[in-house]
C-alpha cells in the first residue's frame, strides 16, 4: 500500500452552487475516508485555513491576498467569469454614483467581492458608502441603501429582489478593465506543500479531473443541485455556464491586476505578488 494513502487531508469546499460541478463530481468518485471535505462559507473557509483546522481548500482570493506566506495557489483552479457571474450582486435602490457616504450591508461570508465592491465605488465611481458587515438574508434594515450579497445568497435575492438597481460585480470588472475576475482560487499550506506533496499532487490531480467531468456532465450537476436554491435546472445551467474553473495565464493577469489595486490601496500586502502557483501535476 502506498504509505501516503494515510495522510490525512483536511479540504475546505465553498458550500454554494458554484462548486458544484467539482464537488458533485468528487462525491460520486473519490472514495478516500482520509480525505475530509468541510463544506462552508468563503469566510469560514479563509478562517480556517489561515488558523491550520484546514490544510487546503478554496478561499477568497482577497485571503491569499491578504496571508500569501502561509500559501500557495493550487495551478488550474479557481472559481472565476469572464464578464457577468450572476451571483455577486450589489442590490441598490439608487444609481451608484448616488450612494457616496450611503449606509450600505455587506454580506459578512465574502472578502473578495467585498475588496471589490469597494474598488468599484472607491476607484472607479469616486464615492465613499458607509460599510456595515452582516447578513443579507432574512430582514434588512430600511436604513440600508444598497447590499452586497454573494452566492446562494445572491441567487436567491435575484428571485426575489425588491431593489430597483441589480449591479453584476464581474461585469463592471470586466468594462472596466477587459479582464476576466478571480472570485475564488484553491490554496494549500505553505507546511502542508513541503510535508506532503505526494498526497497534495494526487489531490490537486483529482480536483483537476472533477473541474473536467463536472463541465462535461453540468446538466447532470444541475439536475441534482437546482433544488438547493431552489432554481429552475435550466437557470442552474445558465448560471453553471458562466462560472469557469480554470487559472491559465488570463486568469492570473486579472488576479494580479486587482490585487494590484488592493495593494495601492493598503487592503493587501506586496508581497502577495508575483503570485506562487503550485503545480507538479505530470
Ligand atoms: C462567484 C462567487 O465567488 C465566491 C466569492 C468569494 C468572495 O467574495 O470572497 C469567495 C468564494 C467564491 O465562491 C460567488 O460566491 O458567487
Amino acid at each position: 500500500m502506498n504509505a501516503s494513502k494515510k495522510i490525512t487531508a483536511r479540504i475546505g469546499m465553498v458550500d454554494y452552487i458554484n462548486t458544484a460541478p467539482i464537488h458533485e463530481t468528487w462525491k460520486q468518485s473519490v472514495v478516500r475516508e482520509e480525505w475530509e471535505i468541510v463544506e462552508a462559507a468563503p469566510t469560514r473557509l479563509n478562517r480556517k485555513l489561515a488558523n491550520g483546522e484546514l490544510d487546503l481548500g478554496f478561499i477568497s482570493s482577497f485571503e491569499y491576498g491578504a496571508h500569501p506566506e502561509k500559501y500557495k495557489i493550487l495551478s488550474g483552479l479557481s472559481i472565476s467569469a469572464n464578464g457577468p457571474v450572476g451571483s455577486v450582486f450589489l442590490f441598490s435602490h439608487v444609481p451608484l454614483d448616488q450612494l457616496d457616504r450611503a449606509p450600505v450591508l455587506l454580506t459578512s461570508q465574502s472578502e473578495t467581492s467585498v475588496g471589490l465592491v469597494k474598488l468599484i465605488f472607491e476607484e472607479f465611481n469616486g464615492v465613499t458608502p458607509s460599510y456595515t458587515f452582516g447578513d443579507v438574508t432574512g430582514e434588512v434594515g430600511d436604513e440600508f441603501k444598497a447590499i452586497l450579497a454573494i452566492g446562494d445568497d445572491a441567487l436567491r435575492l435575484v428571485a426575489e429582489s425588491t431593489y430597483l438597481y441589480q449591479f453584476d460585480l464581474g461585469d463592471i470588472w470586466k468594462r472596466e478593465t477587459g479582464l476576466p475576475f478571480v472570485f475564488a482560487v484553491c490554496a494549500v499550506r505553505e507546511e502542508f506543500c513541503f510535508e506532503h506533496q505526494e498526497v497534495l499532487d494526487e489531490i490537486h490531480r483529482e480536483f483537476i479531473r472533477c473541474r473536467d467531468e463536472g463541465k462535461t456532465a453540468l446538466k447532470e450537476v444541475c439536475e441534482i443541485t437546482a433544488s438547493r436554491i431552489p432554481m429552475p435546472v435550466s437557470s442552474c445551467y445558465e448560471y453553471l455556464q458562466g462560472i469557469e474553473y480554470d487559472l491559465g495565464d488570463l486568469k492570473q493577469k486579472a488576479l494580479t491586476t486587482y490585487f494590484e489595486f488592493l495593494i495601492r490601496r493598503g487592503d493587501i500586502v506586496k508581497n502577495c505578488l508575483p503570485l506562487k502557483i503550485y503545480s507538479n501535476l505530470f
